[in-house]
């Protein structure tokens, strides 16, 4: 495979996903890189496979090729996993990255940082034309800071410590970032169809 079309507007993701796949010598073309707009895609699902499935098959089907999406979230413990698939939206539906983390961290106020443990989820789902969609799922463990700290990355980053590590996501390198991430662990899941294909 050389090029591969990944159903997603969030650009966190576009510039996650371009490095990681050059790894693999796959050229990424988003949404965001496409001549027409593309219309917002509804995420009606009630799990990060469905929501990941409706993407990836809905593009699929328009363009009559394979095609990549990416569900991904915060599941914080003391929260019951909430935001979870709602991750995108917490504060709303014009999908805030600043209001999502001022949200969260006042929902969090009172609870001390040992009970503040959470986990980035990604679900990756391929959707072909006449076959059946295949998924695959990484995660990481951490916990949640009691303010923001760090400018790289997207969405939740500065406020999520990987464990063991004493920087937020948004303070290590994208490289960094790109060996313990959800994201890269759910790829490594797909190498074998990646080589195979
Ligand atoms: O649906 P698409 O177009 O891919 O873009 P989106 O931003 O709406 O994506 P999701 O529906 O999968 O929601 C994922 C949200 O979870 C958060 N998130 C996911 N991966 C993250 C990461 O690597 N770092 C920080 N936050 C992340 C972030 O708030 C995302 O907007
Ligand atoms: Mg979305």
């Amino acid at each position: 495979m050389e090029k591969m079309i990944i159903a997603t507007k969030n650009k966190g993701k576009v510039q996650d996903f371009k490095e990681l796949f050059s790894k693999y010598g796959i050229e990424i073309k988003s949404l965001l890189d496409l001549e027409e707009s593309i219309p917002d895609i509804e995420e009606t699902g009630d799990s990060f496979a469905e929501n990941a499935a409706i993407k990836a098959e809905t593009i699929s089907k328009m363009f009559s090729l394979p095609v990549l999406a990416d569900d991904s979230g915060i599941e914080v413990d003391a929260l019951d996993g909430r935001p979870g698939i709602y991750s995108a939206r917490y504060a709303g539906e014009e999908k805030n990255d600043q209001a999502n983390i001022a949200k969260l961290l006042n929902e969090l106020s009172t609870v001390p940082l040992d009970k503040r443990t959470a986990r980035f989820v990604c679900v990756l789902a391929v959707a072909r034309p006449g076959q059946s969609t295949i998924f695959k799922r990484g995660t990481c463990e951490g916990n949640i800071a009691n303010e923001p700290h760090g400018n790289n990355g997207f969405g939740y980053d500065p406020v999520f410590y990987p464990k063991g590590s004493d920087k937020t996501m948004a303070q290590l390198s994208s490289q960094e970032k790109n060996t313990i991430s959800h994201r890269k662990n759910a790829i490594i899941q797909l190498e074998k169809w990646l080589k195979d294909n």
